[in-house]
């Protein structure tokens, strides 16, 4: 195995090797809990190195895609099990570098290797159907074959799920990967890529380039010889990417931003709504697309709904994110920290009244590192900025409402579609809701966030380009489908 790290700087994984960078600028990973003990350096790598990868992932191409898919899927079991041997060190990375607590970054690193398995197995599924012709003589039937080049661009928020759920089912279904992952978390993805690399991927099949978004993000979904790039991250960026892929008739897909509603109906067991809307909307420090953003309460269970909330939500235990007692770490990055405090003024300049929270931490240990309080917005109303855009941090916004029409209204009034609960008892209302409701992952009695592998995920209107990630559904994305006629 070659080394990834030379004077404690991570490298890039191209044709099989790990290469330095014709560059010899690089970017230093900071730890958000703890900023003075960076976490180590990545190169900022260059177009001349993407070409190198793109190059490499080409000339894999017609070798890999000959393989079985039983085969191919063997490669992801071997990766499987040697991520599970270094769960613990993969899983101590990601919570350095993004500060989402460990027994949170523990549990993603074991959806990473489950997800593994899942793809693994496909590898021996189905892959067409028989389509009887009007001809009586002829034989027709679907299947199924890769794009090429496929470019993984993905977010720092779930540094090991994200990335593992687009490589697995592209490589698996014959693609070859080229993957460029978020500065932030790129020790992260380079642990994850030595995993490929043990368990004996052929030389170019996997790649990855660290760097900048606009010189190695941008360079991707405009190569020529990338046919499909995956993306998931923030609406600008994604938009951008789709346009400069539609342009050249490359297969893109884009996962990006949510405004996720909790409703809670009059009827809703509230110890468990106050709970699933501190999970949902807190964890991972409000840094999950699927986090809950707004709290759309009816009126008649509302003051006693809000009072459990903020009593629970003071029980909170912020802090490094290493620690065992410390249940919200810090915000990922000094940018993510300034966008998360604007919101909160600007929900204030507006007029929503702060019930809770609100504040940076900055005392003490707090000192070094990007932490805020969990912060309760009340009398927030739909034409609020607060109440409309994505803030990617702990702030919610408490919203009464009079009946279940106007709550499901409320819920729906964004440009995001990505998920949404619901608190009821009443199987009428939940129907409805999961009929009416514009998101592409709906929960009842359960909080906003929690994707399941095996399941399509992908959002509504403005959250996705519509097509869905995980699960089966994999499939249509990272494959084509063509149809064969057979004259006997
Ligand atoms: N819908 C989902 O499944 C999902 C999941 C996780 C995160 N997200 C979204 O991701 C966002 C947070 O992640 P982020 O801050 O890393 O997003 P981001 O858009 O800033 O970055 C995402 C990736 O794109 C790269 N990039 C940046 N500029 C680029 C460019 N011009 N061309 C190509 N690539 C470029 C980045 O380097 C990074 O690897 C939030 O909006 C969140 O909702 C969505
Ligand atoms: O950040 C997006 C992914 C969300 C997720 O995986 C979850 O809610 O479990």
């Amino acid at each position: 195995m070659s080394m990834n790290v030379t004077t404690n700087v991570y490298r890039n994984f191209i044709n099989g090797e790990w290469q330095e960078s014709k560059s010899a600028e690089q970017i230093t990973v900071i730890n958000p809990a703890d900023t003075s003990t960076p976490v180590g350096r990545i190169q900022s790598s260059t177009a001349a190195d993407l070409e190198a990868a793109v190059e490499a992932a080409d000339a894999a191409r017609k070798e890999w895609r000959s393989l079985s898919g039983a085969a191919r899927g063997d490669f992801l079991y071997r990766a499987a099990a040697i991520l599970e041997e270094r769960a613990e060190e993969i899983a101590e990375t990601a919570t350095k570098e993004m500060g989402k607590t460990l027994p949170e970054a523990r549990g993603e690193t074991q959806r990473g290797i489950a997800i593994l398995k899942f793809y693994a197995g496909e590898g021996m599924r189905k892959t067409g159907d028989v389509i009887p012709s009007t001809d009586a003589s002829a034989f027709m039937y679907t299947t199924r074959v890769p794009l090429g080049v496929v470019g993984v661009i993905a977010p720092w928020n779930f540094p090991v799920a994200i990335p593992i759920w687009k490589m697995a089912p592209a490589l698996v279904y014959g693609n070859t990967v080229v993957f460029k992952p978020a500065s932030e978390t790129a020790i992260t993805a380079i642990k994850i890529i030595e995993c490929f690399e043990a368990a004996g991927f052929p030389k170019g099949v996997i790649n990855l380039v660290t760097g900048a978004g606009s010189v190695i993000g941008k360079g991707l979904a405009e190569h020529p010889k990338v046919q499909g790039i995956t993306f998931t991250g923030s609406n600008n960026v994604g938009k951008g990417i789709g346009l400069t892929a539609l342009e050249r008739g490359a297969k893109y897909q884009l996962e990006m931003g949510g405004k996720n509603p909790v409703i809670i109906a009059a009827d809703a067991d509230i110890e468990q709504a106050v709970d699933a809307t501190i999970s949902g909307a807190f964890r991972s420090t409000g840094q999950k697309c699927t986090a809950t953003s707004r709290v759309i309460v009816e009126a008649s269970i509302y003051d006693a709904f809000r009072e459990k909330l903020i009593e629970k939500t003071k029980d909170i235990t912020i802090g490094n994110s290493l620690e065992q007692e410390v249940w919200l770490g810090p915000i990922a990055s000094e940018a993510q920290l300034q966008n998360c405090l604007h919101y909160i003024q600007t929900g204030i300049e507006e007029g929503a009244k702060l019930i809770l929270g609100g504040e940076q931490l900055t005392d003490g240990d707090y000192e070094k590192g990007f932490y805020v309080q969990p912060t309760i917005f009340e009398d927030v109303t739909t034409d609020m900025v607060i109440a409309q855009e994505e803030i990617f941090g702990p702030v919610i916004a408490l919203i009464k409402v009079d009946s279940e029409e106007q709550a499901i209204d409320v819920a729906n009034d964004v440009k995001f579609g990505l998920s949404a609960s619901i608190f009821t008892k009443n199987i009428g209302r939940f129907l409805q809701f999961a009929e009416e409701m514009e998101a592409g992952l709906i929960r009842v009695n359960a909080e906003s966030a929690g994707v399941e592998l095996q399941a399509p995920f992908g959002g509504m209107k403005q959250s996705s380009s519509h097509s869905r990630e995980q699960g089966e559904a994999a499939k249509e994305f990272f494959t084509s489908i063509k149809t064969v006629f057979v004259k006997g």
